[in-house]
């Protein structure tokens, strides 16, 4: 196969939910991106980072209520401090990985990646994005009335913060982050779908949201000009009927048939849906560009046409 270049959004499974699981996860997750890298092609590294946004913003605002000094940590720091701690991980994983295998001469890097979003996006009017832990309903109750956070149900799997997900209009350090692709490196960007900000003058301010890795992961494979979007998940290929007597696994989908299925709500708003939308944004964008959705442990057979769900023109 031709070399591409290909942006890989990495779900929740590739990452886990807590310091340990991440360590361990990281490391299978390194392998399977190393596979794409050693047969020439060039990868991105996108990210998310629900479970670990909402443990950060989680310790923060503990540690302010034991310290009046410490006023409570805005979610744009949270988000920004996931980037780096994941970034961490993920690059040593990765550099090591790459060593491993004898490849020495591909440097990894994890930029801090600012996404612009309009402040007038009025999805800031209705949290819609799932973070941190899964609770029981009577613990999701305790959480609303002390806290006062939005606790919903989440597609069937128990309850969780919901905060707001505009849409992403704008990566800040995009060139920065095309000069390291440019050379050669391996980068990891918009961690978390990236730090949401505001522009305010000359002035980029931190907004009170967390962007949808899937949708920042599109924007970023289509300013890079990307071959393929990837977008690695828990299941290996996206389903019609799911969970259902009549599911039925898709291998190949044209983007109209792909809309058709969005529309009657194949989709679960929240985790599959966003996925198929970016990859029909994506796909749709420009003659050539192909989406990915599979497992993390399946990038190398997808890519190779023998498994995932395919979305295309
Ligand atoms: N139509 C569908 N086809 C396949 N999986 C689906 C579908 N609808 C919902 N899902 C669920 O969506 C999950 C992926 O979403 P999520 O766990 O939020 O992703 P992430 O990997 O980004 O954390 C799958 O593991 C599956 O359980
Ligand atoms: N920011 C984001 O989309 O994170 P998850 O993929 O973990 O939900």
């Amino acid at each position: 196969m031709n070399k591409k270049r290909i942006v890989i959004a990495l779900g929740g499974n590739a990452l886990g939910n807590t310091l340990p699981e991440q360590m361990a996860a990281v490391k299978i997750t390194a392998k399977a991106i190393v596979d794409l890298i050693e047969e020439g092609h060039q990868v991105i590294v996108a990210h998310g980072n629900g479970p670990q946004v909402g443990m950060i913003n989680n310790a923060m605002a503990a540690l302010s209520r034991e310290d009046s000094a410490q006023p409570n940590t805005p979610l744009s720091v949270c988000v920004a401090m996931s980037q780096a701690y994941i970034g961490y991980d993920l690059q040593n994983a990765l550099r090591e990985e790459l060593w491993n295998r004898g490849i020495k001469d591909i440097p990894v890097s994890t930029m801090v990646t600012q996404v612009r979003v309009d402040a007038d996006d009025p999805a800031f009017l209705n949290p819609s994005k799932p973070i941190g832990k899964f609770l029981t309903k009577e613990e999701a109750d305790t959480v609303a009335s002390k806290y006062g956070h939005v606790m919903r149900e989440d597609a069937g799997r128990g309850y969780r913060r919901f905060v707001a997900s505009p849409k992403p209009k704008e990566i800040v350090e995009i060139g920065a982050i095309r000069s390291l692709v440019e050379s050669g490196e391996v980068v990891i960007a918009c961690g978390g779908g990236g730090i949401p900000v505001t522009l305010q003058g000359n002035h980029l301010k931190g907004a009170s949201a967390v962007i949808d890795k899937d949708f920042a992961s599109c924007l970023l494979a289509k300013e890079l000009d990307a071959d393929y979007l990837i977008i690695l998940t828990a299941v290996e290929k996206v389903a019609i009927n799911f969970g259902k007597e009549n599911q039925e696994w898709l291998s190949d989908l044209k983007v109209e048939q792909a809309r058709q299925y969005a529309e009657e709500g194949q989709f679960a708003p929240g985790s599959m849906l966003p996925k198929v939308q970016a990859a029909i944004d994506f796909a749709s964008s420009k003659e050539g560009r192909t989406a990915l959705i599979t497992l993390l442990e399946k990038a190398k057979d997808g890519i190779a046409g023998k498994t995932g769900t395919l979305i295309h023109k």
